[in-house]
């Protein structure tokens, strides 16, 4: 792989103003050139103590749910629902995605990410967009970057989106992404069943009907992200990935064998080992309200590492964005139990809400409904 600084030096100059703010964009490339860590780079100490315990989520074999047996499935339900009322992770094993189609999503987020800079910011991400390509921007006034770049499109598997994710590439990078786009789409329409499919072990977990979830998730749009992290030379002052909670429902990720992901449990960061051929599940804000504040929304982050370079896709799985979030019946308390603890929203609502905040923590599903409840009303669909 050449990530040496010719492949940028073949670039024309690249114009990276926002209007007036000037400042330089780090990509992989210039980031592993660093040996002296940017001050834009360093994070507060009190956000990267080191992870010395391992997190105690389970790896939850599918193989006996996709099968239909009962016994299986009842097994695997449990350990879902104990892992989600702790903290909101687990791995899956037997998950029904070839092996051959992940490798290959993750050999083509090398590819992009090995492009010179110029042909990665035709993708560019809009300021306050959420599609497309994103790489640190320091000026005089950035702090605590992620030590990252990353590629983030859409996904909606709608008759007549058979080719949203090709058509993607192919707009934004030109006829010669073509395969590119082709590899995530097939990744993102596994991803997709496989998420409608946990979304069902989900409702068995709880205890309610397994098709309680499915409704919010029918025609919706899911984001898939790609992040690559380089080396770092030194990565205790750093961190790839801020520590956050999703505000989607659900997230599955799909990590190399490097590792580096850790979650917030326990009053304690502790790190999520790598197993061969299994995706990282997690709970995000909107399923911790679809039941009732019951399944956990975790605080988590990404560190990186001194030798190697990580990559991590996750595809976040969103309700359709017109839909009511709020616990199904027979009743809210049921599922989560006592009294409601989020108000009604919608995704669309949330998510705009989210994208105006920089970091999205613990208290985000909070604060968003304390200022819902202060404005206006949702309709029902
Ligand atoms: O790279 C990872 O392991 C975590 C990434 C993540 O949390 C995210 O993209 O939301
Ligand atoms: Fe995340």
């Amino acid at each position: 792989m050449d990530l040496s600084p010719t492949s940028v030096l073949l670039c024309p100059p690249v114009d990276i103003s926002h209007g007036s703010a000037g400042g330089v964009i780090f990509d992989s490339s210039s980031l592993r050139q660093q040996t002296t860590i940017p001050k834009a780079f360093i994070w507060p100490s009190s956000d990267r103590p080191a992870a010395t315990e391992e997190l105690d989520a389970p790896v939850v074999d599918l193989s006996g749910f996709f099968h239909g047996d009962e016994e299986s499935t009842l097994r695997a339900a449990k350990l879902v629902a104990n892992a989600c009322e702790r903290h909101g992770f687990f791995q899956v094993v037997n998950h029904g995605v070839s092996e051959l189609l992940a490798r290959d999503a993750l050999d083509w987020t090398d590819e992009f990410f090995r492009l010179p800079l110029c042909d990665k910011l035709r993708a560019r991400r809009k300021p306050g967009g959420v599609w497309g390509y994103s790489a640190a921007h320091a000026d005089r006034f950035s702090s605590e970057l992620p030590w990252k770049e990353t590629l983030s499109f859409g996904y909606r598997e709608a008759a007549g989106s058979e080719r949203v994710v090709i058509d993607y590439f192919v707009s934004m990078l030109g006829e010669e992404f073509e395969r590119m786009g082709l590899a995530y789409q097939m990744y993102c329409e596994a991803m997709k069943g496989l998420s409608l499919a946990i979304i069902e072990l989900l409702a068995i977990s709880l205890g309610v009907d397994r098709m309680t979830y499915r409704e919010f998730f029918d025609d919706s749009r899911s984001i898939m992200r790609c992040n690559y992290y380089p080396p770092c030379q030194e990565p205790e002052l750093t961190l790839g990935t801020g520590p956050h909670c999703d505000p989607t429902a659900l997230t599955i990720l799909q990590q190399d064998h490097v590792g580096g992901l850790e979650v917030f449990s326990g009053r304690a960061w502790r790190y999520v080992r790598p197993v061969h051929n299994a995706l990282v599940v997690n709970i995000g804000d909107t399923f911790m309200a679809l039941s009732n504040g019951r399944y956990k929304s975790c605080l988590h982050r990404a560190v990186v590492n001194r030798h190697r370079e990580r990559r991590s896709l996750a595809f976040f799985v969103c309700p359709r964005e017109d839909k009511v979030i709020r616990p199904p019946p027979p009743s809210p308390e049921d599922v989560g139990g006592g009294p409601r603890l989020y108000p009604d929203f919608t995704w669309a609502q949330f998510m705009e809400f989210t994208q105006r905040h920089y970091r999205a923590d613990m208290r985000t599903l909070r604060s968003f409904t304390k200022w819902l409840e202060s404005s206006s009303s949702v309709t029902a669909t």
